[in-house]
């Protein structure tokens, strides 16, 4: 079966475990290399950024995920998670480190610090119906390299155009949260994301 796990040393680790739950795979968290290794794809939830990049060290999981993502393991990156994935940081703390593999550069709460929360409706590439997407200080991606496609902008508002949400061959990232609510379908896309390598 299946396994996808969900970096659980900081941020929305269970709304993950639950969703891919539902979609028929095994969901696993992981704490440790051990489970890592026995991982065929990995969520990294949301959460902050700064905190779990430097909790992945502690638990000796940074090293050992970048080594996965280069080999190609799939990954999924939700808001924080899409910052951990992301090749550049704008506004990211001067040591901040990322794991990296998207080519894209991110910038962190680029929706205004002020602006805490915000949903709306977005079209998202392969699915006939708009998610309702949940942004929580989200990042938005500022640039992309060409390998890189671009799954949902910004419809409406002072940020429209915007791209919050990508796939570059097994990796994917969404600046908004598909884990919260009871929409699996982007988690779909992962899933299958996962079963096709
Ligand atoms: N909801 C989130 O994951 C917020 C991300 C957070 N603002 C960060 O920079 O890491």
């Amino acid at each position: 079966m299946t396994t996808i796990g969900v970096l659980a040393v900081q941020g929305d680790v269970r709304e993950h475990v639950r969703m891919l739950d539902g979609l028929g795979v095994r969901a696993t968290t992981v704490r440790r290399t051990t489970e890592l290794a026995a991982c065929d794809g990995l969520v990294i939830p949301g959460g902050e950024s700064t905190t779990m990049a430097k909790l992945a060290r502690t638990f000796d999981l940074f090293e050992p995920i970048r080594q996965r993502l280069k080999e190609g393991m799939p990954a999924f990156g939700t808001c924080a998670g899409m910052i951990m994935l992301a090749d550049r940081i704008e506004d990211g703390t001067a040591d901040q480190e990322t794991l990296g593999g998207l080519d894209i550069t991110v910038r962190r709460n680029a929706f205004g610090r002020q602006v805490d929360s915000f949903e709306g409706e977005l079209e998202f590439a392969g699915l006939t119906e708009p998610v309702q997407a949940i942004f929580i200080r989200a990042p938005w991606v500022e640039a992309v390299g060409p390998e890189v496609d671009v799954l949902a902008r910004v419809e409406h508002g002072p940020a429209a155009g915007r791209i919050v949400a990508v796939r570059q061959g097994s990796l994917m990232a969404t600046s908004f949260h598909p884990e919260v609510g009871g929409d699996s379908r982007v988690h779909r896309q992962f899933v299958d994301l996962v079963t096709e390598v």
